[in-house]
């Protein structure tokens, strides 16, 4: 393992970058300048930024270096894709404490290259410095539309539907269960550490040494996942829906507005309503669960439709688009229309199976509640 103090600031920015081979027109100049040059000659240049700070966003205990490389970018490219646009360039800045090494950040790289290769995007410039605390991480993506391409979140009028692709609250029960095998993990270790100091208060040498044996084989420690793989891509690997954009397009629609589902569809949905001024009801029955979730939800005693709306991260597309759309989007694969849009004194509401209504909470993940 390498340490990063031999290669210095400057040694890793260019084992990082170095033998990079730009892949968009519109990336003048990369890495080695006081700034990157871009030329965007008619279109409108989008722009988006994003931090992930070690122990709030993420936990290295279980996402390895690559996936958090490409997390990371998956989710400033999504942000993208949010405005209907089209990713061109990143910044990526790092702020790193000692304990890692030049391989993880080599790993990282590896993640983030996966996530640009697979959208086009280049990495063109960032920042590289020390923590004293834990990884810091900070994303900056460029991209472009035409200017009547664009979606914002405020244009969503009355009567239109409210569709959102793929399904939601997979990646929030990935997270729940990483965290059970998290705490059994953790429970072990300090189960055979009581033991230990028992077994040594008693001058048990012989247990003692078993104890020991036990808490060596806790490295090899296998968290129970079967069957749960898909929950642990929705928190893990997160897709940016580009595929998403591309078939709207092809099939000739315009959202009247859009967003990306980070914080949770209940948040999300509120915002879109207040930017445009509406209310909206939205259905219990329609909103697109995966079974896995479904049948984690039950194990956890944990209600179902509230992990769907407030869990986060699902980075799905939410958008409206006018009524007269209704039968192109029934034909999209991956697509599901959830609800419409009303005046804004009509509320904003969820419409459970059973027919009650509740209005909707904002009650998705908030990084800085206590
Ligand atoms: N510290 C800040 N200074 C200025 N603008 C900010 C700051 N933090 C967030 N914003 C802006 O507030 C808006 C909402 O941010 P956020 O909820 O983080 O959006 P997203 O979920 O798309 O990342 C965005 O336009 C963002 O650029
Ligand atoms: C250790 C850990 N804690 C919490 C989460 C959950 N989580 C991390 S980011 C996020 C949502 C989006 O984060 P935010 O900073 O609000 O991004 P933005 O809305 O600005 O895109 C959630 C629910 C997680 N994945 N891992
Ligand atoms: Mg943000």
């Amino acid at each position: 393992m390498l340490d990063i103090s031999k290669l210095g600031e400057f040694g890793l920015i260019n084992h990082l970058t170095k033998g990079y081979e730009k892949k968009n027109e519109s990336t003048v100049y990369g890495v080695g300048d006081d700034c990157a040059v871009m030329h965007y000659p008619d279109k409108e240049v989008l722009m988006t930024t994003d931090m992930l700070m070690e122990g709030v966003h993420f936990d290295l205990t279980y996402i390895d270096m690559v996936h958090l490389g490409y997390k990371s970018a998956m989710v400033n490219i999504s942000d993208i894709f949010a405005m209907n646009g089209t990713p061109r360039q990143m910044v990526v800045s790092i702020a790193l404490s000692k304990r890692f090494k030049v391989e993880d950040i080599d790993e990282f790289y590896k993640g983030l290259r996966m996530a640009c290769d697979k959208w086009g995007v280049d990495i063109v410039g960032g920042d590289t410095t020390s923590s004293l605390t834990g990884l810091a991480i900070s994303i900056t993506c460029i991209g472009e539309a035409a200017k009547e391409e664009i979606v914002y979140r405020n244009g969503a009028k009355e009567t239109d539907l409210i569709c959102v692709s793929g399904d939601l609250g997979g990646a929030y029960m990935g997270l729940q269960l990483l965290e059970r095998e998290k705490a059994v993990y953790y429970g072990q270790i300090e189960d055979i550490r009581k033991k230990m100091a028992e077994a040594k208060a008693n001058g048990d040498n012989e247990k003692l040494a078993l104890l020991n044996r036990d808490l060596e084989n806790m490295r090899n420690f296998q968290p129970d996942f079967a069957g749960k793989e898909y929950l642990l891509e929705r928190q893990l690997q997160p897709e940016a829906r580009g595929d998403v954009i591309a078939q709207l397009r092809e099939a000739g629609i315009r959202p009247t507005a859009m967003m990306d589902v980070s914080d949770g569809l209940s948040s999300e949905l509120m915002h879109i309503c207040e930017q445009s001024h509406c209310g909206c009801r939205v259905y219990e029955k329609n909103i697109p669960i995966d079974y896995q979730t479904a049948v984690q939800a039950e194990e956890f005693n944990m209600n179902l439709t509230t992990c769907a709306m407030n869990g986060g991260e699902d980075y799905e597309l939410l958008f409206t688009v006018p009524i007269g759309d209704h039968e192109k989007i029934e034909t999209m694969e991956g697509v599901r229309q959830i609800g419409y849009i009303t005046k804004e004194n009509l509320g904003k509401f969820l419409i459970t199976r059973d027919g009650q209504e509740f209005e909707l909470k904002a009650q998705g993940w908030n990084p800085l509640k206590d």
